[in-house]
């Protein structure tokens, strides 16, 4: 088997007595997409925040291509090549769908965009953000105020913004979250298209979505994984169906 991108190991999270995250192990294969689904207040949401560093596990360990991202603070895990989308939250409404893309690519070049004249920068910069649009579907979008994009498109556009980091992970926090069943239809296709090209990590409600998008599924029930597998596996996992998908097996 090829070398976890991400391996979280025995992560453990404790609010007073109660253990959020209890002894969480689970590796993310390089080119999968890899689903994390589970009942509400299973823990999913606390995984992503400890992935991330917005929240530190009391125990365990966090491996990022090979290396120990643990103790790690935010930015650094982001420059190291983890991206976290969907918050739409963090578009900015009056500026065009461009220049908020723009921005997140400057924001990870460093001094890879310092051109000596402003216009050649800006084209750069530019060109690296409509590559992205283009990734999502939005190209025909850039010149739009961010604020008068559709919901769907909204989200496309949170999705370009984190590519323009040039993610090794991409973790999609409820991508689906608010879409209505056209917008959701086209999001699965979007991300259908981004899987042969990312990593992906998702936690999404949407069971239909997560049957169609995953390679496998880890199942969260009150911050233990109780199974990893394949769609197939989880569909035909008696604890599973007992735990979860009987309350939604369509
Ligand atoms: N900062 C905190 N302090 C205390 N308890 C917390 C904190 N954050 C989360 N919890 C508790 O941990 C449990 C898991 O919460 P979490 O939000 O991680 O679950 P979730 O699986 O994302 O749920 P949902 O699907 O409803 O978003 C819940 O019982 C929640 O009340």
């Amino acid at each position: 088997m090829a070398e976890p991108l991400l391996r979280l190991d025995g992560l453990r999270k404790r609010y007073g007595g109660l253990a959020v995250t209890d002894g969480v192990t689970l590796d993310v294969l390089p080119g999968e997409i890899h689903a994390v689904i589970g009942p509400n207040g299973a823990g999913k949401t606390t995984l992503i925040h400890e992935i991330t560093g917005i929240v530190a596990p009391d125990e365990g360990r966090i491996l990022f291509a090979g290396a120990d991202i643990t103790r790690l603070s935010l930015p650094r895990r982001a420059r190291a090549g983890l991206a976290r989308s969907f918050q739409i939250t963090s578009i900015i409404a009056g500026f065009s769908v461009l220049e908020n893309v723009a921005l997140a690519v400057q924001a990870r070049s460093g001094s890879s965009f310092r051109f000596a004249w402003p216009a050649a920068r800006e084209r750069a910069l530019n060109d690296a953000a409509m590559e992205a649009l283009a990734e999502v579907g939005l190209a025909d979008r850039a010149a739009a105020t961010a604020g008068a994009l559709s919901h769907g498109e909204k989200r496309a556009l949170e999705l370009a913004i984190a590519l323009a980091t040039r993610p090794r992970l991409l973790l999609l926090d409820e991508p689906l979250a608010g879409a209505g069943p056209e917008e959701t239809e086209r999001l699965i296709a979007l991300l259908t298209r981004l899987k042969s090209a990312y990593t992906i990590l998702l936690v999404e409600h949407d069971m239909q979505a997560v049957f169609a998008l995953a390679d496998r599924i880890s199942v969260l029930v009150y911050g233990r994984i109780i199974a990893t597998g394949t769609v197939a596996e989880i569909r035909a996992n008696a604890e599973v169906r007992a735990a979860y998908l009987g309350e939604d097996d369509s």
